[in-house]
């Protein structure tokens, strides 16, 4: 009996021996051969290997026929490292990284160039993105995945680095709690905290995009790019599905809201050339939401996890955000795409301590929305 014992475990270690023994190239291609990637017995086969000190990049040439496909992210579970697989021109890459990302990466308050501010920290280098370039930003999420998290980064960033230029006004439709607190920052315009005040933030900011592109249209601006404006004016929504008019409201009810979603599809639409700046956050993507407008003209998205591969589909206009597994890890997809571990900021008021004024009026103290005055 014990023989017996003794044989099978000797067996069986040497089987998983045999297991761990096989290079990544044999593990990826007995993985085609396992789900069926290949045409008839064609599989694709490899005609280069390129190692680096952070990664190794197999190719592969691909038989006709034989197309990407999403099932081969289960390379990354079979080799239990991250991976990234690319398809063009019929050739496969698979680049398996050495490291795995870092599940924290803490903000190091450092300043960056122009109007960027980080992103984060992804496989390969630290990503950030350039509000000059892409002027407007969507960012989905479900609770607690870091969404405020990254608003409070761009905001403490953008005051760190442009102190008498970066502006705001905050629609935090969460009831003011997040950043009622900063109301008193001399850069913070407006924080609004329900739809009357939203509405009449929105109001005033219109007035001001009209009176703008007079001054523009006068000097002959086509983009704030080319002139020697210095300031940059952001909007930042913090959940937009709270201006979605809640279906028990009568039609007279409802008009605020839609006006509101109305005003910020016309920030997005015409006023980034003028040198506004909308992000645009929701727990909820769905095409109420989100709207097409402001999809459309925010060509940087970034998702944190959701709940479902169509809300990822929403926000990303792609599957992904379903399977993130850490908290403060998004996926940031402008014309490229970019996995990132997103700094986390902490100490906020008291970094920017020199930033805040001292309330003047009983209505600044008590932390009211007033009228939106960007300068
Ligand atoms: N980038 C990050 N790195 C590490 N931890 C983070 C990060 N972002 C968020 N967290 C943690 O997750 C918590 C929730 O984050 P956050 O408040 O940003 O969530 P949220 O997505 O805004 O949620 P909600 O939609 O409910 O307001 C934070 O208090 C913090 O502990």
């Amino acid at each position: 009996m014990e023989t017996i014992i003794g044989a099978g475990i000797a067996l069986f270690t040497m089987y998983a021996a045999d297991r761990w023994k096989k290079s990544d190239a044999e593990k990826i291609q007995h993985t085609f051969k396992n789900i069926g990637y290949a045409v008839g017995d064609h599989e694709p086969r490899l005609f280069k290997k390129h190692k680096t000190d952070g990664y190794t990049l197999y190719t592969y040439h691909v038989p006709f026929g034989l197309i990407d496909d999403d099932k081969l992210q289960v390379l990354e579970k079979v080799l239990n490292k991250p991976v990234k697989i690319s398809f063009t021109n019929q050739k496969l890459q698979i680049k398996v990284y050495k490291n795995k990302m870092p599940v924290k990466v803490e903000y190091d308050w450092n300043k960056t160039d122009g109007w960027t501010v980080p992103m984060g920290q992804s496989q390969e280098r630290f990503i950030l993105h350039d509000f000059d370039k892409i002027p407007h930003m969507t960012i989905a999420g479900m609770t607690r995945q870091g969404k405020t998290v990254l608003l409070k980064l761009i905001l403490a960033h953008l005051i760190n680095n442009h102190s008498d230029d970066a502006e705001f006004m905050v629609i935090d439709l969460k009831g003011g709690l997040e950043f009622n607190q900063y109301r008193n920052l001399k850069q913070m315009k407006s924080v609004a905290s329900n739809v009357s005040e939203t509405k009449q933030a929105l109001s005033d900011v219109l007035n001001q995009i009209e009176s703008d592109m007079s001054h523009y249209k006068e000097k002959g601006y086509t983009n704030v790019l080319d002139t020697n404006i210095s300031k940059r004016k952001f909007i930042i929504v913090d959940e937009a599905a709270e201006l979605v008019p809640p279906g028990h409201l009568s039609k007279d009810e409802k008009k605020p809201y839609s006006y509101c979603q109305h005003a910020l599809s016309e920030i997005a639409r015409i006023a980034g050339a003028l040198g506004y700046r909308l992000i645009f956050c929701t727990q909820y993507p769905t095409a109420d939401t989100l709207p097409r407008q402001i999809k459309q003209n925010a060509d940087a998205k970034v998702s944190f996890r959701l709940p479902t591969e169509i809300a990822s589909r929403v926000a990303i206009d792609e599957q992904g955000a379903e399977s993130i597994a850490n908290i403060g890890r998004a996926i940031y997809r402008t014309s490229k795409k970019h996995i990132v571990q997103v700094p986390y900021v902490e100490n906020i008021k008291e970094r920017l301590g020199d930033h805040f004024v001292s309330p003047t009026t009983e209505e600044d103290a008590e932390g009211r929305a007033d009228t939106v005055q960007f300068g």
